[in-house]
């Protein structure tokens, strides 16, 4: 079922300044900033050899990572994105298993245009995981 690592996401507090950190300090290639609404975040990608890493801070009043910041304020590792070729097999295939998939169980389309969904993290060892259909 699971392809590549497509991105490790890191919740922020202030993006602006991890951008500056992973592109000046770490001399890392960073995306522009894309506000996803529908998401409740604002996204930047750190593009690297083998994977990407995925910075995002809360955007608007209902914001999906806004409990998860409360909880860690200097922010901290939120999810891990895995990449698979048939994201509605994938999806009954682990409801079939007992997986939680979160919100309505359909996909919705992420930061790369692609359908997305988010498993629970109680069920995956505390670690929140998407899959993206690529
Ligand atoms: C799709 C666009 C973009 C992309 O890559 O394309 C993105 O990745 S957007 C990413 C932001 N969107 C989401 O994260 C959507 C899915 N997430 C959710 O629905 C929520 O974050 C949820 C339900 C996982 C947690 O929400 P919340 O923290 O408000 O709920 P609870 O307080 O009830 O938490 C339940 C339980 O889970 C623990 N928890 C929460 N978040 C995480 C996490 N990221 N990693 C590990 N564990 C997490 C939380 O501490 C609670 O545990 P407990 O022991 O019961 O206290
Ligand atoms: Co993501």
């Amino acid at each position: 079922m699971l392809g590549r690592l497509n991105h490790v996401a890191i919740a922020v507090p202030d993006l602006e300044a991890a951008v500056r950190k992973y592109g000046k300090v770490l001399g890392a290639k960073v995306s522009q900033p894309l506000a996803l609404p529908d998401h409740g975040v604002t996204v930047v990608f750190v593009e690297l050899a083998n994977t990407k890493t995925e910075l995002l801070e809360p955007l608007g009043e209902h914001s999906p990572i806004a409990a998860f910041l409360e909880r860690n304020p200097s922010g901290g590792i939120h999810h891990m994105c895995y990449e698979v070729d048939d994201i509605i097999a994938a999806r009954d295939r682990l409801r079939d298993q007992g997986v939680r998939v979160l919100g309505d169980g359909e996909p919705k389309i992420g930061a790369h245009g692609k359908p997305v969904l988010f498993l629970h993290p109680k069920d995956f060892d505390g670690t929140l995981i998407e899959l993206e259909q690529v």
